[in-house]
């Protein structure tokens, strides 16, 4: 059995007074430890599908299981981090990746241990002392990666979380998040509308589309690692998620869809 089962979901909203499929008959199985990216234009149904994994929502029809478990609310053992960071801005940088130890009752100085690992791990042990709006916004997401890996989360859902970032700070959060997902051996969920984004982060990319939302395709990104957005093999893949659109890459140089 995979980790996480999807199983024919599909969710109706009632939009206008009318019933609205925003996602429908959605079958997905997710290994432990995979990185997929959910990639699609505005209104496929990403957020939706992220909402319903991390149990902020509920199926109309169909099932999720989480290593056999239905999904029904959300868990301690799964962590959103969303496009807005969602620090606490009276607290110190430090003391926001203490947030979810403190709910844990982790006891202080442990919970100081495991901040202090999780900040160096994202390159912030300097700012501890820190209040968020001392910090870039790259610098404000890397405190919410630290606080959500703090408390060891068997998966990380990530809606957008660099889409209000510059293109630099982006990529190398990129590089940072795909470093931390081999070592930390994490299960990711990443919703992106960046093709190059999908690209560079994820092991297959799910590629959605709207009216109804639904699964098109399911691209594996082999790259094994070796994520040089200038080689041929991710240029490769890149065109591929591109034709998947109907896109011709060289017509564009703006990769969002
Ligand atoms: N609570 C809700 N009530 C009514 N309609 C909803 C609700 N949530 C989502 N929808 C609709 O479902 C569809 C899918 O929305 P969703 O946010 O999942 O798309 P998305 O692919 O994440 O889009 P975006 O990339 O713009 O965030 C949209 O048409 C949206 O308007």
């Amino acid at each position: 059995m995979s980790y996480i089962d999807i199983q024919n979901v599909s969710r109706t909203y009632q939009k206008k007074k009318q019933a609205f499929r925003a996602l429908d008959q959605v079958n997905l199985k997710i290994d432990r430890g995979e990185f997929i990216c959910l990639l699609g234009p505005s209104g496929c149904g990403k957020s939706t599908l992220l909402n319903i994994l991390a149990g902020f929502d509920k199926v109309s029809e169909g099932s999720i299981t989480i290593g056999g478990t239905p999904v029904t609310k959300p868990s301690v053992k799964h962590v959103t981090i969303f496009q807005n960071y969602g620090l606490l801005p009276w607290r110190t940088v430090e003391k926001n990746v203490e947030l979810g130890l403190e709910s844990l009752s982790v006891p202080a100085a442990k919970r100081q241990e495991i901040a202090q690992k999780y900040l160096e791990l994202v390159g912030l042990k300097e700012f501890s002392q820190s209040h968020p709006a001392e910090l870039s916004g790259g610098m404000q997401q890397r405190v919410a990666i630290a606080r959500a890996l703090a408390v060891d989360p068997e998966i990380i859902f990530m809606d957008e979380p660099f889409a209000a970032l510059d293109a630099l700070t982006r990529m190398k959060l990129q590089d940072e998040i795909s470093a931390i997902n081999r070592s930390q051996h994490k299960t990711i969920i990443f919703v992106t509308h960046d093709i190059d984004e999908a690209v560079v982060l994820a092991d297959r990319i799910v590629i959605m589309t709207p009216n109804p939302g639904r699964i098109k395709t399911i691209i594996p990104v082999d790259l094994h690692g070796q994520r040089d957005r200038t080689s041929p093999d991710f240029l490769r893949i890149r065109d591929h998620v591109f034709a998947e659109f109907s896109l011709k890459p060289e017509d564009r140089t703006e990769y969002y869809i």
